[in-house]
């Protein structure tokens, strides 16, 4: 019998790749165990003391990137135009919730997809769907589609090199308050968002008062910018695992923080037992067929202590539903005391398919589905704490609407995602700005 950390290798666990060589996986994770780590205890720990604070309606967390990294896409270009999206947001979520806002990439790690079939049919011919580049390729092929061991190392290396170029963009000026809000400026006055004009000049006269009193805007030209990722793989996720000398505990070193997805969240599996043992601040994601008591069950597996941080659990209920399915969640989270950080993610409850084949998502679903969370945390007299989106700073055509109106026969035009639609750049600033709205009309303090 394995004990304690280790403990989830003899549990059920879903999602994980059929490996052909078994002896070249165990190589792989040992090579990344002898890496070093890709954050430090110390971040982790700054990034709960965030998240309590979110939790108490004192910070709002915005969280997104895209739905699968791709090793190929590590690129300068694209790391920049997703930090300063997410940057972009920031600035207009600060502004609507007058409180500061934690900024987290699904970057850096977001690699491994959990999916609906193990395989993909096209034609007569079958083969293993594609879990992300971190296990196998996307090409339609043989040797593309089989689970490549080495992938988990050169996962490592891609996400080092992400990291690094997000550390160097956000403490080396590229996140300048001015500059960033110049850069919504354009936006705002672009025609087709004109609605947003008001708020853009709010946010400039505020900017300008600052500099007129004084604000030293060299120390605002570095911003705390984390990383999350879905902790899925476990061949990646325990490796990356290390002791933290400081008081002996293990915290997942590959990002600050780790959601549990709504496919392997089962109690009794390997990936809760995982995530119970390790320190990193954690997520779940909650779909809408979840009980209170399931959710009681993950809080006292997962947040024993009711550690202020240490959960968040990431709603994805879908626009028609959410209406129905959180509030009972929030009554039952006042009754039993707990203290959850919540954050709404519009994106996975609300994917469809259209004829002509694309996987989609309509912006309006998306844009209901957060003010259903903003309306159940009013009625609950709970605090909304933040959005998790898949997003991309480019000019991608995956998701519908939006005031570009990307139409089904526009998805063709620029659809690059390798599994879910994301937003793209005018639709992800649409949203800061519509939840900004929300959050500016949030009674405050939010928590009764
Ligand atoms: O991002 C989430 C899941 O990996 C994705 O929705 C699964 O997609 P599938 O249903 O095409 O497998
Ligand atoms: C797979 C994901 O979400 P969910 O677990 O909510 O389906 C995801 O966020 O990539």
């Amino acid at each position: 019998m394995i004990e304690g950390l280790d403990y989830w290798r003899q549990l059920p666990i879903k999602q994980q790749p059929e490996w052909p060589d078994a002896a070249a996986v165990a190589a792989a994770s040992a090579e990344i165990a002898s890496l070093p780590p890709l954050v430090f205890a110390g971040e982790i720990d700054q990034l709960r003391d965030r998240l309590a604070r979110a939790a108490r309606g004192e910070a709002f967390v915005l969280q997104g990137g895209d739905c699968a990294e791709t090793f190929a896409g590590a690129t300068a270009d694209q790391i920049r135009n997703r930090v300063k999206t997410l940057l972009q947001m920031a600035v207009v979520l600060t502004y609507g919730a007058s409180v500061p806002v934690v900024k987290m990439g699904r970057m850096a790690g977001q690699f491994a997809k959990p999916r609906s079939s193990d395989n993909e049919t096209r034609g007569d011919v079958t083969l293993p769907a594609y879990r992300g580049d971190i296990v196998n390729g996307y090409p339609f092929d043989v040797a593309s589609r089989t689970a490549d061991p080495s992938r988990l190392v050169q996962g490592y290396h891609m996400a080092a090199s992400t990291l690094n170029l997000i550390r160097a963009f956000t403490q080396g000026g590229f996140a300048d308050l001015r500059e960033v809000h110049s850069w919504n400026r354009g936006f705002a006055t672009n025609p087709a968002n004109q609605r947003y004009e008001g708020l853009a000049k709010e946010i400039d006269r505020a900017i300008r008062f600052m500099e007129a009193a004084g604000a030293d805007f060299d120390e605002l030209k570095r911003v705390e910018f984390y990383t999350g990722h879905e902790g899925l793989l476990m061949d990646y996720e325990r490796p990356m695992t290390r002791i933290d000398s400081r008081n002996g505990t293990p915290v997942n070193t590959s990002a600050h923080f780790l959601w549990i997805g709504e496919r392997t969240r089962e109690l009794d599996g390997a990936h809760v037992d995982y995530f119970s043992r390790i320190r990193n601040p954690i997520g779940v994601k909650l779909g809408p067929s979840t009980t209170p008591e399931v959710m009681e069950q993950l809080a006292d597996k997962l947040d024993p202590n009711r550690e202020p941080g240490r959960l968040t659990f990431i709603t994805r209920m879908g626009a028609g539903k959410i209406r129905d399915a959180l509030p009972g969640l929030l009554e039952a989270s006042k009754s039993l005391e707990l203290q959850p950080l919540w954050i709404t993610d519009p994106m996975h409850g609300n994917g469809i398919t259209t004829p002509n084949g694309y996987k989609t998502r309509r912006f309006d679903d998306v844009v209901d589905e957060v003010r259903g969370f903003f309306e159940a945390h009013r009625a609950a007299k709970t605090v909304p704490g933040g959005i998790h989106v898949e997003l991309t700073g480019d000019d991608v055509t995956e998701c519908l609407g939006g005031s570009e109106q990307i139409d089904e026969a526009t998805l063709a035009t620029r659809y690059e995602s390798l599994c879910d639609p994301r937003l793209n750049h005018m639709q992800s600033l649409e949203l800061s700005f519509l939840v900004a709205e929300e959050l500016a009309a949030f009674p405050s303090p939010p928590q009764a």
